[in-house]
């Protein structure tokens, strides 16, 4: 029988990879789909603040919003082990992506191209 793709030998070395990377592996792996799904429902959020705004004839960006956030996450990072550093910086990956959205959905708007009344996500059904 085929052996499973995580358990093959690794070309390079012909050897078969500790059992403890493996394991660590599918943690890895589950934390990495968590973090999709995650990001999937922050996403979602963000577009209806964004028509919100668009409608409200709100701007995209938030500084005062962004200050924050940025503080926040950089004193949960710390006290989480994580560089604070990177946590700003993936932060501000993530919102620099939400403000792209939200200048879309604004031009949208503008052009008329999008309904300001939508209904409010139902995230529970
Ligand atoms: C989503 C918003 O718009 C922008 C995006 C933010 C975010 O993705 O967290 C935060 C502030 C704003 O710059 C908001 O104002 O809440």
């Amino acid at each position: 029988m085929a052996q499973p793709f995580d358990e093959a030998p690794v070309p390079e070395t012909g050897r078969a990879l500790p059992p403890e990377i493996l394991a660590l592996r599918r943690t890895i792996d589950n934390i990495d789909a968590a973090l999709v799904h995650l990001l999937a429902e922050r996403f979602r959020a963000t577009e209806r603040v964004g028509e919100l705004k668009a409608t409200d004839g709100l701007p995209p960006a938030d500084p005062q919003r962004d200050r924050q956030q940025i503080e926040r996450l950089k004193t949960i990072a710390s006290g989480a082990g994580l560089d604070p550093q990177f946590a700003e910086a993936f932060r501000n990956f993530i919102v620099s992506e939400v403000i792209r959205h939200h200048e879309r959905i604004a031009a949208e708007h503008e052009a008329g191209k999008r309904a300001g009344n939508a209904p409010p996500l139902d995230t529970y059904s």
